[in-house]
């Protein structure tokens, strides 16, 4: 039973950290429970005793004689109301027991399950940043929405079968106590329906896996629908999309249908054997002369008994039923097959000479046929000069700001701090030190000062002042709510040029080392444009700063020019040698090969 339980088990000790301690608890109340259910329904027999008469207590012996003393010394009524209220007081007892053992199993459900999403998060916020490259988001947002709350409902399920078992095993003793013989056909029945059940539980993996692999089609589905709703109407895709969702809604319903069909198959057939079971024991005890008192508390017990069993195999098939889920909570929790993040432990140095990438060779994580991006780049990035990296469309521009920010690591060759390799140096210092603007960064959902600042401890003047910088204090005071006004998801209440502007500040504000400008300005006006690379021109030579854009105004401010094509360094020069000419001209081999 416990083997089968294992995915369960595994996850809870896991998700349980400390909490682990309560579990014996939960055990002891289980089987202190059952111990009081069963001395109450062994108090049936003197009572019944009294009934019957004389009679009825021959051939009582043991266990059952033992009851047989409660009350000995007093006349039959007193006798009967001492056993009713001790029957009545243990009664109660159990259920204020089985009350505390739900609350404990109710808390524990709950620090599980808040454990489990907490360890989704860290592990996603920990995990190294090429394992979002190559997963699929609707599968990841389908562990952390849907399946998460599975394996913890898996966890309370396990919880609730380990009561269970305390009970059976208790009442089981009694049963043994009572009649030895008896209890072994129970036993050996109860062998019988548990392999019975078993059996068809054990076709429930398949297609709890199919119901989890719907669930991550669907999921992705529903992202889109979410983040694609410009391009599936000005394409007129509504009706196309529609169809796509409904199948993969109506993938989960079929699977889903499938799955509970067969669990719920399950309760009905183990009900019938059990029922069985139960008939052929009275029968048999009634054939075997059994005295009636034993006959009654045995059968009772035998009752008491089934809801706990058939509970127990109901949690077996859930547990196989949410196989699927437990397994992808578990995967994402797994952190072996998976991209480490960035190490290194030499304290980040201040930048005093160059960054240099020294034949630096890079291909995205996928399949083995991924094309070369980066293919034994050399150039340099003089500390406090501005240097602008262009190159045409998929030159490898942005890869080589994922190779500088650490979200990739280098195949071949080296990226050298000053001469210091920078896959030594600590990822997070190192971080501290760069500031991205980029147009794939989006803003978070909260207000404009909430982004400028995003988790930095920055004053409004600060926040203010960075948004000077990037031409975007003029239009966010012309806002109702000013700096306090929300930007919507992804910054949907703002257009793409003041979403950039927020995005530039937001880099400006943490006064880097460093400064990268990926298309930073690519959605601004040109008058602001010309602004913000007036205010960086007059800033140059404070900090190192690295522009891409496709731009010739952008990057005019620049001191050096580093040329890409096909994944390789063209030139690199100073940008007074190739100022009289433009970006065709500078991304035109033969242009480049007189430079
Ligand atoms: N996540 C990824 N997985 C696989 N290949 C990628 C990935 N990101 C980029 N590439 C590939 O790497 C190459 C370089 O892309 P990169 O984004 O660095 O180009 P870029 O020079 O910045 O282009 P653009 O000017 O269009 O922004 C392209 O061929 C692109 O297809």
């Amino acid at each position: 039973m416990l083997k089968l339980l294992l995915p369960g088990l595994q996850l809870l000790r896991q998700a349980l950290g400390r909490q682990i301690r309560l579990m014996p608890v939960v055990v002891i109340l289980g089987l202190i429970s059952a111990v009081l259910e069963g001395t109450g329904i062994g108090l049936i027999i003197p009572m019944l005793s009294i009934i019957g008469g004389e009679k009825a207590s021959t051939g009582l012996s043991g266990f059952s004689a033992l009851f047989q003393q409660v009350g000995s010394g007093l006349d039959d009524r007193q006798r009967m109301m001492v056993i009713a209220a001790c029957i009545l007081a243990l009664i109660t007892l159990k259920n204020i027991l089985a009350f505390a053992n739900t609350a404990l199993t109710n808390f524990i459900h709950g620090k599980a399950g808040h454990a489990i999403r907490s360890a989704l998060a860290d592990r996603l916020l920990k995990i190294g940043y090429p394992f979002f490259l190559q997963q699929s988001p609707g599968r990841l947002l389908n562990i952390i929405s849907n399946e998460s709350w599975r394996a913890s409902d898996a966890i309370q399920t396990v919880l609730g079968a380990m009561v269970n078992a305390s009970a059976t095993v208790i009442l089981l003793d009694f049963l043994l106590l009572l009649s030895w013989q008896m209890t072994l056909c129970v036993a050996l029945g109860l062998i019988l329906v548990q392999a019975a059940h078993a059996g068809l539980s054990a076709g429930l993996k398949m297609p709890s896996r199919t119901v989890t692999s719907s669930n991550n089609e669907l999921a992705g589905r529903m992202l889109h629908l979410v983040h694609a709703g410009r391009l599936i109407r000005i394409f007129g895709q509504e009706k196309r999309e529609k169809a796509v969702f409904d199948g993969a809604s109506n993938a989960v319903r079929k699977a889903g249908f499938i799955l509970q069909t067969r669990q719920g198959a399950l309760p009905p057939l183990t009900e019938v054997l059990h029922s069985a079971l139960f008939l052929a024991v009275v029968v048999s005890a009634w054939s075997f002369d059994v005295s009636f008192p034993i006959i009654v508390a045995f059968v009772v017990l035998l009752y008491r008994l089934q809801p706990h069993v058939r509970a127990l195999q109901q949690a077996w098939s859930q547990v196989q039923g949410w196989s699927g889920s437990l397994e992808e909570v578990r995967w994402l929790l797994d952190a072996s097959g998976k991209p480490p993040p960035p190490a290194g432990d030499l304290p980040a140095p201040r930048l005093n000479r160059e960054i240099k990438f020294d034949k630096v060779s890079f291909r995205y994580p996928g399949s083995a046929a991924r094309p070369v991006v980066l293919r034994s780049t050399s150039f340099e990035i003089g500390h406090g000069r501005s240097t602008a990296l262009i190159g045409r469309s998929g030159a490898g521009k942005t890869t080589i700001v994922n190779l500088l920010c650490r979200f990739v690591e280098p195949d071949e060759g080296e990226i050298l701090i000053d001469g210091l390799p920078l896959s030594r140096i600590d990822p997070t210092q190192w971080r501290n030190r760069l500031a991205l603007a980029s147009q794939d960064l989006e803003l978070v959902d909260g207000t404009i000062f909430e982004n400028i600042a995003y988790g930095q401890h920055t004053s409004h003047a600060e926040a203010e002042e960075a948004a000077r910088l990037a031409e975007a204090h003029e239009f966010i005071e012309k806002l109702p709510d000013g700096y306090a006004t929300l930007v919507g998801y992804r910054g949907a209440s703002l257009s793409a040029g003041q979403r950039q502007r927020i995005a530039l500040a937001r880099a400006l504000v943490r006064d880097p080392d460093i400064l990268i400008l990926d298309e930073a300005t690519n959605a601004m006006d040109g008058l602001s444009e010309a602004a913000i690379v007036e205010t960086l021109k007059l800033r140059a030579g404070r900090r190192t700063t690295i522009v891409i854009s496709h731009h010739r105004s952008t990057i005019s401010f620049c001191d050096d020019v580093v040329i890409l094509s096909g994944g390789r360094v063209r030139n690199q020069t100073a940008f007074a040698e190739v100022a009289s000419l433009s970006m065709d001209q500078l991304y035109e081999d033969e242009v480049l090969g007189k430079q």
